[in-house]
């Protein structure tokens, strides 16, 4: 029988925190106990309903190696991202006498690694968690780098904490159950990472868009583990977002604005895609970004169908809505734009007329 290929890579420890290792492979879910390790009792297995047989399989499995284990089964997707949801959470594990060496594993996408690092950050004022991104997003992105949080009435993932987890393990079996929709919408960070760090990404995809967006496509692990690379390089360097990792958040400005519009029933991939077009269109008409490059974004995005363009009559909305985002200072709006490809940085305070202007170029 032949070995399995996992690909380990390393996220440094900084401010405190110690350093841990994500798992690229399949099969992985082996790695569990001994991340959990031998101080904990009690196990928390969150899991959303779409994965409620993974859950139970994770919950047998754990209790089968003698662990006290609770599957805590949430909301699908950003219904999850609750102060309700974390409460019910909370209650669970306060009945269950849950202690500062007992675990917490998130086991689904973004949304559930989001809460489940939020839940783990705010038991007991933190207990160790570990991550089984299950979807592409996930695996790439909202796994790696220790932010987790609930979103409010007034914006996107206002209420968190930077807890990273103690490991994780993303298999990429996990990718075949996944919706097309869903898997694209992953695809969005991917290319983030490729705009911001890694142009390598983007000729990949540009080679066989058809090819990246399934799960089978000789690349997907290539991709995923490259993306992964660029969060890892960087929150390794800023796990707090003082200034690096203002990066990943490109396009995320107007993306969180309109996933509040949307009552939060969009995809954050989908809203992502289109706030990067604003935010190349921006970097174009402040004279930064060169227009091959800022053509490239609809090119590459497209390809592999994602969307570009949002409702034009939306804009005092989300302008309004943008001002609560966690780059903003003051009255100051700053968003990440490109000097050039893989040179992001920070445009503070662009002129009403050129956002406006850079909405106008979306909204067409
Ligand atoms: N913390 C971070 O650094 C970070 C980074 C990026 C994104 N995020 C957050 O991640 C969230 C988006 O994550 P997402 O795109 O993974 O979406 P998601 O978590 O909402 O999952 C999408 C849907 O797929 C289902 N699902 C998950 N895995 C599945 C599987 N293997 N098979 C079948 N169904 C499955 C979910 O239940 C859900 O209905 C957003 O809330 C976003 O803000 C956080
Ligand atoms: O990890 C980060 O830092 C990011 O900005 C990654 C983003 O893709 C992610 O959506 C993140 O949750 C956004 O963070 P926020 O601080 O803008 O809520
Ligand atoms: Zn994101």
């Amino acid at each position: 029988m032949t070995e399995q290929a996992v690909t380990r890579i390393r996220i440094g420890g900084s401010e405190g925190t110690a350093p841990y290792d994500v798992l690229v492979g399949r099969q992985l879910l082996g790695e569990l106990p001994g991340l959990i390790g031998d101080r904990a009792q009690r196990v928390a297995v969150l899991h959303p309903e779409a994965l409620a047989g993974t859950g139970e399989a994770i919950r047998e499995d754990l209790a089968g190696q003698g662990y006290e284990v609770i599957a805590i089964q949430l909301p699908n997707a950003e219904e999850s991202k609750t102060v309700e949801v974390a409460a019910y959470c909370w209650k669970a594990l306060g009945q269950t006498n849950f202690t500062r060496t007992d675990v917490i594993v998130g086991v689904g996408g973004g949304a559930t690694t989001d809460v489940a690092g939020f839940v783990a950050a705010t038991w007991l004022r933190g207990v160790r968690w570990i991550a089984v991104p299950t979807t592409v997003l996930g695996m790439v992105d909202a796994a790696v780098g220790g932010k987790t949080g609930i979103n409010t009435a007034e914006g996107k993932n206002l209420v968190g904490a930077f807890h990273p987890p103690a490991g994780v393990l993303c298999d990429l079996a996990a990718l075949d159950s996944l919706p097309v929709n869903d898997y694209i919408s992953g695809l969005a960070e991917i290319i983030k990472a490729g705009f911001i760090a890694d142009p390598v990404i983007l000729d990949l995809i540009e080679e066989d868009p058809a090819a990246a967006r399934t799960p089978e496509g000789p690349r997907t692990a290539e991709l995923i583990e490259r993306a992964i690379r660029v969060k890892a390089d960087v929150v390794s360097n800023d796990l707090k977002e003082s200034g690096l990792r203002e990066i990943l958040n490109y396009g995320h400005t107007l993306a969180h604005a309109i996933e509040k519009n949307e009552r939060y029933n969009w995809r954050h991939g989908a809203a992502v895609s289109i706030g990067m077009v604003f935010a190349a269109e921006l970097g174009r008409l402040a004279g930064r970004l060169d227009d091959a490059t800022a053509d490239r974004h609809r090119t590459v995005l497209e390809s592999v169908g994602l969307p570009l363009t949002y409702r034009g009559d939306q804009w005092p909305k989300l302008l309004e809505t943008m001002k609560v985002d966690k780059k903003s200072r003051g009255n100051l709006l700053r968003f990440i734009v490109l000097d050039g490809l893989a040179k992001p940085t920070v445009l503070e305070g662009p002129d009403p007329a050129v956002l406006l202007a850079a909405y106008g170029e979306v909204s067409k």
